[in-house]
């Protein structure tokens, strides 16, 4: 289903970023994990989000307005391997200022691959979110990429690892942008939290 999504702009700080009181949804992940190819399945609307085979591709927040009810943001990716000292560092800034300080921001979808055990970044982050306070859920990409038996043994390892730090697992999405698996759940769970906030 084709929604009514617009790419707004995109920004390199969250202070230029435009006041907006509708719910807003951050994508956030590894570089190459998926996050904008997810943006375009879920929409619907193809080349909404700009994607790449090769990681680094997403480098700005990048805003999108969905039915004009909620927004979705794009984020870059972090986890680069070819990524100098500098543009990490400037990564970190933009991105966390802009998930600690966005008033509207009301989730944070935090991506990863299906195919990788827990990786110290992706743990580094949900530990960060959590020390700020800040709501996010799991969202495992590229689940076309194998059996369903390998996927439900990386998602047995995330919920060991998560288990020995946290009493309360994050909700957690199995999505493929290929084939388009998920993303009605994730779209219905996002419905629940916008009726929820417009009530
Ligand atoms: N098979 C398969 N390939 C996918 C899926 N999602 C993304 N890809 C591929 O993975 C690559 C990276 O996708 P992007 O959406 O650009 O990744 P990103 O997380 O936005 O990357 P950055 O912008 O660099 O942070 C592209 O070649 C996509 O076609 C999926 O669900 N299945
Ligand atoms: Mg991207």
């Amino acid at each position: 289903m084709k929604m009514n999504a617009k790419f707004i702009s995109s920004y390199d700080d969250y202070q230029k970023c435009p006041e907006i009181t509708k719910p807003e949804y951050a994508f956030i992940g590894r570089s190459n994990v998926g996050k904008s190819s997810l943006i375009n399945s879920l929409t619907g609307v193809k080349n909404l989000a700009m994607t790449s085979s090769k990681p680094g591709k997403t480098q700005l927040i990048n805003l999108f307005t969905i039915e004009e009810t909620w927004i979705l943001a794009d984020l870059p990716g972090y986890g680069f391997a070819k990524a100098s000292q500098s543009s990490r560092i400037k990564w970190g800034r933009m991105v966390h200022d802009y998930l600690k300080n966005r008033t509207n921001l009301t989730t944070v979808f935090l991506l990863v691959d299906s195919r990788h055990e827990p990786m110290k970044s992706d743990l580094e982050q949900i530990t960060w979110l959590a020390s700020n306070g800040i709501p996010f859920s799991l969202i495992f990409t590229k689940i076309d990429k194998q059996s369903l038996t390998q996927t439900n043994k990386i998602l047995a390892s995330w919920t060991k690892v998560l288990s020995e730090n946290w009493e309360e697992l994050p909700k957690m999405f199995l999505t493929s942008s290929e084939s388009g698996k998920g993303t009605e759940e994730l779209l219905t769970y996002i419905d629940e939290i916008n009726k929820q906030i417009a009530n």
